[in-house]
Protein backbone atom coordinates (compact mmCIF):
# COMPACT_ATOMS: atom_id res chain seq x y z
CA UNK A 1 0.00 0.00 0.00
CA UNK A 2 1.38 3.52 -0.98
CA UNK A 3 -0.04 6.83 -0.11
CA UNK A 4 1.13 10.13 -1.69
CA UNK A 5 0.53 13.76 0.24
CA UNK A 6 0.99 16.67 -1.19
CA UNK A 7 1.21 20.46 0.14
CA UNK A 8 1.86 23.79 -1.25
CA UNK A 9 4.18 26.06 -0.90
CA UNK A 10 2.96 29.77 -0.10
CA UNK A 11 3.79 33.78 -0.47
CA UNK A 12 4.03 35.88 2.13
CA UNK A 13 1.77 38.69 1.17
CA UNK A 14 2.77 41.21 4.32
CA UNK A 15 4.42 41.00 7.70
CA UNK A 16 6.83 38.43 7.60
CA UNK A 17 9.49 38.33 10.56
CA UNK A 18 6.95 41.00 12.44
CA UNK A 19 4.87 37.90 12.54
CA UNK A 20 7.20 35.74 14.91
CA UNK A 21 6.81 38.49 17.10
CA UNK A 22 3.23 38.81 17.73
CA UNK A 23 2.02 40.90 14.34
CA UNK A 24 -0.48 39.88 12.02
CA UNK A 25 0.51 38.84 8.42
CA UNK A 26 -1.07 37.94 5.54
CA UNK A 27 0.35 34.71 3.47
CA UNK A 28 -1.73 32.90 0.57
CA UNK A 29 -0.57 29.20 -0.74
CA UNK A 30 0.83 29.03 -4.80
CA UNK A 31 0.20 25.92 -6.92
CA UNK A 32 3.70 24.73 -6.84
CA UNK A 33 3.79 21.72 -4.54
CA UNK A 34 5.92 19.11 -2.29
CA UNK A 35 4.92 15.59 -2.44
CA UNK A 36 6.06 12.73 -0.25
CA UNK A 37 5.11 9.49 -0.80
CA UNK A 38 5.53 6.46 1.94
CA UNK A 39 5.21 2.86 1.21
CA UNK A 40 5.77 0.15 3.79
CA UNK A 41 7.81 -3.55 2.77
CA UNK A 42 5.59 -6.55 2.55
CA UNK A 43 7.00 -9.26 4.73
CA UNK A 44 8.53 -11.21 1.88
CA UNK A 45 10.78 -8.17 1.03
CA UNK A 46 12.68 -8.95 4.50
CA UNK A 47 13.48 -5.04 5.01
CA UNK A 48 14.23 -3.74 8.17
CA UNK A 49 15.40 -0.58 7.52
CA UNK A 50 14.10 3.46 7.04
CA UNK A 51 14.94 5.13 3.97
CA UNK A 52 15.07 8.48 2.66
CA UNK A 53 14.60 9.19 -1.02
CA UNK A 54 15.41 13.11 -1.60
CA UNK A 55 15.18 13.65 -5.46
CA UNK A 56 15.71 16.98 -6.03
CA UNK A 57 18.90 17.10 -4.49
CA UNK A 58 19.81 13.33 -5.82
CA UNK A 59 20.68 11.86 -2.36
CA UNK A 60 19.30 8.92 -0.06
CA UNK A 61 19.79 7.94 3.07
CA UNK A 62 19.06 4.98 4.99
CA UNK A 63 18.95 3.62 8.43
CA UNK A 64 18.38 -0.24 10.37
CA UNK A 65 15.33 0.81 11.95
CA UNK A 66 16.58 -0.67 15.58
CA UNK A 67 19.22 2.07 15.25
CA UNK A 68 16.63 5.24 15.16
CA UNK A 69 14.89 3.54 18.48
CA UNK A 70 18.27 3.57 19.98
CA UNK A 71 19.00 6.95 19.29
CA UNK A 72 15.53 7.96 21.22
CA UNK A 73 14.65 7.52 24.65
CA UNK A 74 12.61 5.31 26.38
CA UNK A 75 10.44 8.73 27.01
CA UNK A 76 9.88 9.33 23.43
CA UNK A 77 6.56 6.84 22.95
CA UNK A 78 5.38 7.00 19.48
CA UNK A 79 1.63 8.63 19.98
CA UNK A 80 0.14 9.88 16.80
CA UNK A 81 -2.38 11.68 18.36
CA UNK A 82 -0.28 13.99 20.13
CA UNK A 83 1.86 16.71 18.71
CA UNK A 84 5.31 17.11 20.69
CA UNK A 85 8.15 18.45 20.20
CA UNK A 86 11.33 16.80 20.14
CA UNK A 87 13.59 17.29 23.52
CA UNK A 88 17.05 18.71 23.46
CA UNK A 89 18.50 15.22 24.20
CA UNK A 90 16.59 13.42 21.65
CA UNK A 91 17.50 16.38 18.97
CA UNK A 92 21.20 15.83 20.08
CA UNK A 93 21.23 11.86 19.63
CA UNK A 94 18.93 12.12 16.03
CA UNK A 95 21.56 14.79 15.23
CA UNK A 96 24.06 12.06 15.29
CA UNK A 97 22.64 9.91 13.11
CA UNK A 98 22.65 12.25 10.38
CA UNK A 99 26.15 13.23 10.98
CA UNK A 100 26.99 9.77 10.12
CA UNK A 101 25.50 10.45 6.64
CA UNK A 102 28.20 12.91 5.46
CA UNK A 103 26.07 15.35 3.35
CA UNK A 104 28.10 17.37 1.25
CA UNK A 105 29.35 20.58 2.79
CA UNK A 106 27.12 22.24 -0.45
CA UNK A 107 24.07 20.83 0.75
CA UNK A 108 24.67 20.82 4.56
CA UNK A 109 21.14 22.90 5.19
CA UNK A 110 19.26 19.31 4.30
CA UNK A 111 20.86 18.18 7.48
CA UNK A 112 17.83 19.96 9.40
CA UNK A 113 15.15 19.07 6.93
CA UNK A 114 16.55 15.34 7.39
CA UNK A 115 15.99 15.69 11.54
CA UNK A 116 12.28 17.11 11.36
CA UNK A 117 11.79 13.67 9.19
CA UNK A 118 13.63 11.46 11.53
CA UNK A 119 11.13 12.89 14.12
CA UNK A 120 7.90 13.15 12.69
CA UNK A 121 8.56 9.68 11.01
CA UNK A 122 9.27 7.86 14.11
CA UNK A 123 7.01 10.20 16.46
CA UNK A 124 3.72 9.21 14.63
CA UNK A 125 5.07 5.59 12.45
CA UNK A 126 6.96 4.34 15.42
CA UNK A 127 9.84 2.18 14.74
CA UNK A 128 8.76 0.27 11.00
CA UNK A 129 10.90 0.02 7.99
CA UNK A 130 9.43 2.33 5.56
CA UNK A 131 10.00 3.69 1.75
CA UNK A 132 10.10 7.59 1.90
CA UNK A 133 10.74 9.65 -1.44
CA UNK A 134 9.81 13.62 -1.33
CA UNK A 135 10.29 15.49 -4.95
CA UNK A 136 9.70 19.25 -4.90
CA UNK A 137 8.43 21.97 -7.33
CA UNK A 138 9.61 24.57 -5.05
CA UNK A 139 12.86 25.79 -5.00
CA UNK A 140 14.54 24.97 -1.56
CA UNK A 141 15.59 27.61 1.04
CA UNK A 142 14.46 30.93 -0.92
CA UNK A 143 11.31 31.88 1.00
CA UNK A 144 8.52 30.30 -0.83
CA UNK A 145 7.74 28.01 2.20
CA UNK A 146 9.64 24.69 0.78
CA UNK A 147 10.48 23.77 4.70
CA UNK A 148 7.00 23.71 5.67
CA UNK A 149 5.18 22.31 2.40
CA UNK A 150 7.59 19.44 3.73
CA UNK A 151 6.53 19.42 6.94
CA UNK A 152 3.22 19.60 6.41
CA UNK A 153 3.46 17.08 3.24
CA UNK A 154 4.83 14.68 5.64
CA UNK A 155 2.72 14.65 8.50
CA UNK A 156 0.06 13.82 6.30
CA UNK A 157 1.27 10.46 4.79
CA UNK A 158 2.68 9.23 8.31
CA UNK A 159 -0.87 9.97 9.61
CA UNK A 160 -3.13 8.64 6.66
CA UNK A 161 -1.49 5.33 7.57
CA UNK A 162 -2.32 6.32 11.24
CA UNK A 163 -4.56 5.51 14.14
CA UNK A 164 -5.65 9.14 14.40
CA UNK A 165 -7.00 9.86 10.82
CA UNK A 166 -9.75 7.81 9.36
CA UNK A 167 -9.60 7.77 5.50
CA UNK A 168 -11.29 6.39 2.63
CA UNK A 169 -8.21 4.65 1.18
CA UNK A 170 -10.41 2.99 -1.81
CA UNK A 171 -11.18 7.15 -2.63
CA UNK A 172 -9.58 7.65 -6.41
CA UNK A 173 -7.65 10.67 -7.05
CA UNK A 174 -6.66 13.58 -4.36
CA UNK A 175 -8.64 13.78 -1.49
CA UNK A 176 -8.55 16.57 1.70
CA UNK A 177 -8.75 16.18 5.21
CA UNK A 178 -11.24 16.64 7.98
CA UNK A 179 -11.11 19.74 10.04
CA UNK A 180 -9.92 17.79 12.90
CA UNK A 181 -7.28 15.71 10.83
CA UNK A 182 -5.97 19.10 9.54
CA UNK A 183 -5.76 20.65 13.03
CA UNK A 184 -3.81 17.44 13.93
CA UNK A 185 -1.47 17.59 10.98
CA UNK A 186 -0.85 21.42 11.22
CA UNK A 187 0.72 20.85 14.63
CA UNK A 188 2.81 17.69 13.93
CA UNK A 189 3.84 20.03 11.00
CA UNK A 190 4.86 22.96 13.40
CA UNK A 191 7.22 20.59 15.43
CA UNK A 192 8.94 19.90 12.25
CA UNK A 193 9.48 23.55 11.16
CA UNK A 194 10.67 23.94 14.69
CA UNK A 195 13.39 21.90 13.73
CA UNK A 196 14.32 23.40 10.73
CA UNK A 197 13.33 27.15 11.67
CA UNK A 198 14.32 27.04 15.52
CA UNK A 199 11.49 29.57 16.20
CA UNK A 200 8.76 29.57 13.34
CA UNK A 201 5.49 31.96 13.98
CA UNK A 202 3.33 29.19 12.20
CA UNK A 203 2.42 30.79 9.36
CA UNK A 204 4.17 28.76 6.47
CA UNK A 205 2.43 25.39 7.84
CA UNK A 206 -0.33 27.13 8.16
CA UNK A 207 -1.04 28.13 5.10
CA UNK A 208 0.44 24.94 3.72
CA UNK A 209 -1.99 22.93 5.55
CA UNK A 210 -5.38 25.03 4.37
CA UNK A 211 -3.98 26.67 1.51
CA UNK A 212 -5.78 29.47 -0.30
CA UNK A 213 -5.19 33.27 1.75
CA UNK A 214 -5.08 33.40 5.01
CA UNK A 215 -4.83 36.31 7.95
CA UNK A 216 -2.18 34.79 10.64
CA UNK A 217 -1.52 36.16 14.24
CA UNK A 218 -0.24 34.83 17.15
CA UNK A 219 -0.82 31.61 16.12
CA UNK A 220 -4.45 31.71 14.68
CA UNK A 221 -5.87 32.01 11.45
CA UNK A 222 -8.55 33.56 9.47
CA UNK A 223 -9.57 32.73 6.15
CA UNK A 224 -9.51 35.55 3.37
CA UNK A 225 -11.81 35.19 0.92
CA UNK A 226 -11.22 37.85 -1.98
CA UNK A 227 -12.77 37.98 -5.42
CA UNK A 228 -9.31 39.86 -6.51
CA UNK A 229 -6.97 38.19 -8.71
CA UNK A 230 -3.64 39.01 -7.56
CA UNK A 231 -0.46 38.64 -10.18
CA UNK A 232 2.28 38.42 -8.99
CA UNK A 233 5.96 37.97 -10.66
CA UNK A 234 8.10 36.06 -8.26
CA UNK A 235 11.76 36.33 -8.74
CA UNK A 236 14.23 34.13 -7.62
CA UNK A 237 17.87 36.04 -6.91
CA UNK A 238 19.27 32.30 -6.01
CA UNK A 239 21.15 33.49 -3.56
CA UNK A 240 21.02 30.82 -0.59
CA UNK A 241 19.70 32.00 2.86
CA UNK A 242 18.63 29.76 5.74
CA UNK A 243 15.22 31.08 7.53
CA UNK A 244 16.43 29.73 11.17
CA UNK A 245 19.87 32.29 11.18
CA UNK A 246 17.44 35.13 9.88
CA UNK A 247 14.78 34.76 12.38
CA UNK A 248 17.04 34.82 14.83
CA UNK A 249 19.06 37.86 13.62
CA UNK A 250 15.72 40.09 14.23
CA UNK A 251 15.27 38.27 17.47
CA UNK A 252 18.89 39.70 18.44
CA UNK A 253 18.05 43.04 17.03
CA UNK A 254 14.90 43.26 18.94
CA UNK A 255 16.95 42.40 22.43
CA UNK A 256 19.32 45.44 21.64
CA UNK A 257 16.52 47.83 20.84
CA UNK A 258 13.41 46.48 22.33
CA UNK A 259 11.01 50.10 21.91
CA UNK A 260 11.92 50.57 17.90
CA UNK A 261 11.73 47.30 16.98
CA UNK A 262 7.95 47.24 18.72
CA UNK A 263 7.26 49.98 16.64
CA UNK A 264 8.81 48.55 13.81
CA UNK A 265 6.28 45.73 14.85
CA UNK A 266 3.07 47.46 15.38
CA UNK A 267 3.65 49.06 11.83
CA UNK A 268 3.37 45.78 10.39
CA UNK A 269 0.63 44.61 12.03
CA UNK A 270 -1.38 48.11 10.69
CA UNK A 271 0.52 47.41 7.13
CA UNK A 272 -0.86 43.96 7.06
CA UNK A 273 -4.57 44.81 8.49
CA UNK A 274 -5.04 47.17 6.11
CA UNK A 275 -3.60 44.77 3.14
CA UNK A 276 -6.36 42.25 4.43
CA UNK A 277 -9.03 44.64 4.66
CA UNK A 278 -8.02 46.30 0.88
CA UNK A 279 -7.99 42.59 -0.71
CA UNK A 280 -11.59 41.60 1.06
CA UNK A 281 -13.17 44.65 -0.18
CA UNK A 282 -15.69 44.32 -3.29
CA UNK A 283 -14.25 45.63 -6.44
CA UNK A 284 -17.49 47.27 -8.05
CA UNK A 285 -15.61 48.25 -11.58
CA UNK A 286 -12.09 48.50 -13.01
CA UNK A 287 -11.21 52.24 -11.67
CA UNK A 288 -11.72 50.57 -7.86
CA UNK A 289 -9.85 47.42 -8.73
CA UNK A 290 -7.03 50.13 -10.06
CA UNK A 291 -6.95 51.94 -6.70
CA UNK A 292 -7.37 48.96 -4.75
CA UNK A 293 -3.88 47.79 -6.72
CA UNK A 294 -1.95 51.13 -6.15
CA UNK A 295 -2.22 50.81 -2.08
CA UNK A 296 -1.67 47.37 -2.07
CA UNK A 297 1.57 48.39 -4.11
CA UNK A 298 2.20 51.48 -1.67
CA UNK A 299 1.55 49.01 1.27
CA UNK A 300 4.24 46.44 -0.19
CA UNK A 301 7.10 48.98 -0.31
CA UNK A 302 6.23 50.08 3.29
CA UNK A 303 6.37 46.51 4.44
CA UNK A 304 10.04 46.46 2.46
CA UNK A 305 11.67 49.10 4.09
CA UNK A 306 10.41 47.95 7.41
CA UNK A 307 11.94 45.02 6.53
CA UNK A 308 14.89 46.60 5.62
CA UNK A 309 14.85 48.18 9.26
CA UNK A 310 15.02 44.28 10.93
CA UNK A 311 18.20 43.81 8.75
CA UNK A 312 16.50 41.06 6.49
CA UNK A 313 16.98 42.52 2.63
CA UNK A 314 20.11 41.64 0.73
CA UNK A 315 22.14 43.88 -1.83
CA UNK A 316 20.26 41.34 -4.50
CA UNK A 317 16.43 42.24 -3.14
CA UNK A 318 17.92 45.42 -3.67
CA UNK A 319 18.79 44.99 -7.44
CA UNK A 320 15.35 43.01 -8.00
CA UNK A 321 13.73 46.52 -6.08
CA UNK A 322 15.40 49.12 -8.46
CA UNK A 323 14.50 46.85 -11.71
CA UNK A 324 11.07 46.89 -11.21
CA UNK A 325 11.08 50.17 -10.04
CA UNK A 326 12.41 51.51 -13.31
CA UNK A 327 9.01 50.02 -14.33
CA UNK A 328 7.17 51.38 -11.63
CA UNK A 329 6.53 48.00 -10.09
CA UNK A 330 6.22 47.80 -6.58
CA UNK A 331 8.06 44.92 -5.01
CA UNK A 332 8.80 43.31 -1.72
CA UNK A 333 10.99 40.26 -0.13
CA UNK A 334 8.89 37.43 0.27
CA UNK A 335 9.32 34.74 2.80
CA UNK A 336 12.80 35.29 5.53
CA UNK A 337 14.64 37.18 2.98
CA UNK A 338 18.50 37.64 2.86
CA UNK A 339 18.15 36.76 -0.99
CA UNK A 340 15.63 34.05 -2.03
CA UNK A 341 12.27 35.33 -3.68
CA UNK A 342 11.18 38.80 -4.16
CA UNK A 343 7.64 39.64 -5.19
CA UNK A 344 6.37 42.26 -7.52
CA UNK A 345 2.60 42.94 -8.25
CA UNK A 346 2.02 43.04 -11.56
CA UNK A 347 -1.47 45.57 -11.78
CA UNK A 348 -4.25 44.29 -13.96
CA UNK A 349 -4.06 46.56 -16.48
CA UNK A 350 -0.14 46.46 -17.08
CA UNK A 351 0.45 45.55 -21.00
CA UNK A 352 2.27 42.26 -21.20
CA UNK A 353 4.69 43.84 -23.17
CA UNK A 354 5.91 45.60 -19.67
CA UNK A 355 6.04 41.89 -18.01
CA UNK A 356 8.21 40.80 -20.89
CA UNK A 357 10.76 43.37 -20.58
CA UNK A 358 10.80 43.46 -16.85
CA UNK A 359 11.26 40.03 -17.19
CA UNK A 360 14.56 39.79 -19.36
CA UNK A 361 15.78 42.40 -17.51
CA UNK A 362 15.12 40.89 -14.28
CA UNK A 363 16.79 36.82 -15.85
CA UNK A 364 19.95 39.28 -17.22
CA UNK A 365 20.70 40.02 -14.07
CA UNK A 366 21.38 35.90 -13.28
CA UNK A 367 17.64 36.41 -11.63
CA UNK A 368 14.99 33.71 -12.51
CA UNK A 369 11.40 34.57 -12.60
CA UNK A 370 8.53 32.19 -12.32
CA UNK A 371 4.55 32.53 -12.12
CA UNK A 372 2.64 31.07 -9.93
CA UNK A 373 -1.18 30.62 -9.60
CA UNK A 374 -1.72 32.02 -6.01
CA UNK A 375 -4.35 30.43 -3.74
CA UNK A 376 -5.59 26.99 -4.06
CA UNK A 377 -6.11 23.78 -2.22
CA UNK A 378 -3.89 23.13 1.08
CA UNK A 379 -2.49 19.57 1.92
CA UNK A 380 -4.15 16.63 0.09
CA UNK A 381 -3.55 13.04 -0.24
CA UNK A 382 -4.23 10.08 -2.96
CA UNK A 383 -3.96 6.28 -2.14
CA UNK A 384 -2.59 4.59 -5.78
CA UNK A 385 -2.08 6.10 -8.66
CA UNK A 386 -2.23 10.41 -8.75
CA UNK A 387 -1.78 11.36 -11.98
N1 LIG B 1 12.17 18.94 -1.06
C1 LIG B 1 13.03 18.96 -0.03
N2 LIG B 1 13.96 17.99 0.09
C2 LIG B 1 14.81 18.00 1.13
N3 LIG B 1 14.86 18.96 2.08
C3 LIG B 1 13.98 19.95 2.01
C4 LIG B 1 13.01 20.00 0.94
N4 LIG B 1 12.28 21.11 1.12
C5 LIG B 1 12.75 21.72 2.23
N5 LIG B 1 13.77 21.03 2.77
C6 LIG B 1 14.50 21.40 4.01
O1 LIG B 1 14.13 22.76 4.34
C7 LIG B 1 15.29 23.63 4.29
C8 LIG B 1 14.90 24.98 3.72
O2 LIG B 1 14.07 25.61 4.66
P1 LIG B 1 14.08 27.17 4.94
O3 LIG B 1 13.05 27.38 5.96
O4 LIG B 1 15.47 27.64 5.22
O5 LIG B 1 13.63 27.81 3.54
P2 LIG B 1 12.18 27.90 2.88
O6 LIG B 1 11.22 27.15 3.75
O7 LIG B 1 12.28 27.46 1.47
O8 LIG B 1 11.89 29.46 2.91
P3 LIG B 1 10.98 30.31 3.97
O9 LIG B 1 11.10 29.62 5.29
O10 LIG B 1 11.61 31.67 3.99
O11 LIG B 1 9.63 30.31 3.37
C9 LIG B 1 16.27 22.88 3.41
O12 LIG B 1 17.60 23.28 3.67
C10 LIG B 1 16.00 21.43 3.82
O13 LIG B 1 16.59 21.14 5.07
C1 LIG C 1 10.42 34.76 8.43
C2 LIG C 1 9.10 34.09 8.76
O1 LIG C 1 8.23 35.08 9.30
C3 LIG C 1 8.41 33.56 7.52
C4 LIG C 1 9.21 32.60 6.70
O2 LIG C 1 8.45 32.23 5.57
C5 LIG C 1 9.36 33.02 9.79
C6 LIG C 1 8.09 32.49 10.45
O3 LIG C 1 7.07 33.18 10.49
O4 LIG C 1 8.16 31.38 10.99
MG1 LIG D 1 10.96 27.62 5.78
Amino acid sequence: MEVKARAPGKIILSGEHAVVHGSTAVASSIDLYTYVSLRFPTPSDNDDALRLQLKDVGLEFSWPIGRIKEALSEKDIPNSSVPTSCSIESLRSLAALVDELKIPEAKIGLGAGVLAFLWLYSSIQGYKPATVVITSELPLGSGLGSSAALCVALSAALLSFSDSVNLDLSHQGWLTFGESELELLNKWAFEGEKIIHGKPSGIDNTVATYGNMIKFKSGSLTRIKTNMTLKMLITNTKVGRNTKALVAGVSERTLRHPEAMASVFSAVDSISTELATIIQSPAPDDLSLTEKESKIEELMEMNQGLLQCMGVSHASIETVLRTTLKYKLASKLTGAGGGGCVLTLLPTLLSGTVVDKVTSELESCGFHCLTAAIGGNGVEICFGDSS
